[in-house]
């Protein structure tokens, strides 16, 4: 069910229309629904049923609204976080320290200490270096550390070369041929508890066969340590699971990919941990836009919207598609380019493409956008950054402010040697 939908020809997020958002709101505002969030958590949840031992850690980079973060919290999910300021937005929405994942490769000494502090409940080392700094900062603190091993098994998750992470070439995790050397010696360390394995080959992955690649090759090494007598009982198979971004478009869903992992877990014996972000979040947003204008083009008219590649970088980055749909469609039909006002070709979110025939003035919506959208907002060409609103039925409240550039521009300085 699409909690955004047209009622009376009006497009609603659930039982707001999005019109009474965008009046009071002004835009571009991203609009998320929390019986969507809420939805998609349960669907995913309900999908891996058949695993004895589960463990969710919502990927919160992909939307680290503190709203969102509470509704999924409530959900009983925890958090997979990548920096001592996720970890602080997860602790803040009530998630338990016990339920936070702590990943990435670049954690900072500071960030091994806040988060041990903390009491997370796992730290996903990236490296042989990364453990024996995370030993030593344990070991200040009089603590163990619970540690998997973020593995890369070089396998091509067939994404977009920027969202890939499990090719030999990327910078996630050890070598898939070193993980068992690296996790023995880590082993021997007092102040880490290595309890498991992790991996994570990318994101927005559409086909399941390299995630079954992967985790085969997971449960190799697995069995490769217990065989040399080091305990395994945590196995986390990271987040990635695609989403469908156009109108129509088939992929594999969490329930396939649950049979998926049912099938090559089965004799795991292990809590099989997960990372979801896109899955959990992508639909339950849109970005709302108004037309600045429509200015002819060489091949087709440009559609100017006051959104910009700095309020949704996806496309301008990944050449992402993001359907685009009028919120009061007349059923006219009109092929255009539409495009926001920042000084870049790249600031484009779809090329002569067949869209709602819009005019200045009009409201639309780019879909899918409740993933990497506001969370990788920015200000460039001095613009605010993007608000944000949820809506609960036909209640709904603001859960971001807009930040204008006046709120920045005042927290900058001419040093008086500059007057
Ligand atoms: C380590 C890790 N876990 C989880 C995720 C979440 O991925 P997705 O939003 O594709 O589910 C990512 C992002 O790709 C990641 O890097
Ligand atoms: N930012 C990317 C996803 C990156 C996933 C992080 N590991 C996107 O919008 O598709």
């Amino acid at each position: 069910m699409d909690h955004f939908a047209l009622r009376n020809g009006v497009l609603h997020a659930e039982d707001v229309p999005l019109p009474e958002i965008a009046e009071a709101v002004g835009t571009p505002v991203y609009v998320y629904s929390r019986a969507t969030l809420t939805r998609h958590a349960r669907v995913f949840r309900d999908a891996l049923s058949a695993l004895p031992k589960v463990h969710l850690a919502f990927a919160v980079k992909s939307n680290p609204n503190l709203a969102v973060l509470r509704v999924l919290g409530r959900e009983g999910y925890g958090a997979d976080v990548v920096s001592e300021g996720e970890m602080d937005r997860a602790l803040a929405a009530g998630i338990a320290a016990s339920d936070i994942v702590f990943s990435g490769v670049g954690k900072t000494r500071r960030e091994l200490h806040a988060a041990c502090r903390a009491g997370i409940g796992q730290f996903n080392i990236e490296s042989e270096e990364e453990g024996l700094e995370l030993s030593r900062v344990a070991a200040g603190l009089g603590m163990r550390a619970p540690v998997a091993l973020r593995v890369n098994p070089d396998v091509d998750a067939g994404t977009h070369s920027k969202i890939s992470t499990g090719k030999a070439d990327n910078k996630f995790g050890v070598p898939y041929h070193e993980a068992a050397g690296i996790f023995e010696r880590l082993s021997a360390l007092a102040s880490l508890d290595m309890r498991g394995l992790a991996v994570h080959i990318g994101s927005q992955i559409t086909d399941l066969a390299p995630s079954r690649a992967a985790f085969e090759k997971m449960g190799a090494l697995m069995r490769e340590l217990r065989g040399r007598g080091l305990s395994v009982t945590h196995m986390d198979l990271g987040g990635g699971l695609g989403v469908p971004y156009k109108s129509g478009e088939k992929l594999p869903g969490p329930a396939e990919y649950g049979a998926m992992v049912a099938e090559v877990t089965a004799d795991w014996d292990a809590t099989i941990m997960f990372e979801p972000g896109r899955v959990i979040t992508g639909n339950s947003g849109v970005l709302v836009t108004e037309v600045v204008r429509v200015k002819p083009g060489a091949a087709c008219p440009f559609v100017v919207v006051d959104a910009a590649m700095n309020d949704l970088a996806r496309p301008a980055l990944y050449d992402a598609w993001h359907d685009f749909v009028a919120v009061r469609p007349s059923g006219e039909r009109m092929t255009a380019s539409v495009v926001g006002p920042i000084c870049e070709s790249s600031d484009t979110f779809a090329t002569a493409r067949k869209i709602d025939a819009v005019a200045a003035g009009d409201l639309a919506v780019f879909r899918t956008a409740g993933a990497y959208g506001a969370t990788m907002a920015n200000t460039y060409n001095s613009r605010a950054l993007v608000p944000e609103v949820m809506v609960d039925a036909s209640r709904w409240a603001i859960v971001a402010n807009r930040i204008e550039p006046a709120t920045i521009l005042a927290a900058e300085r001419v040093p008086e040697w500059l007057e």
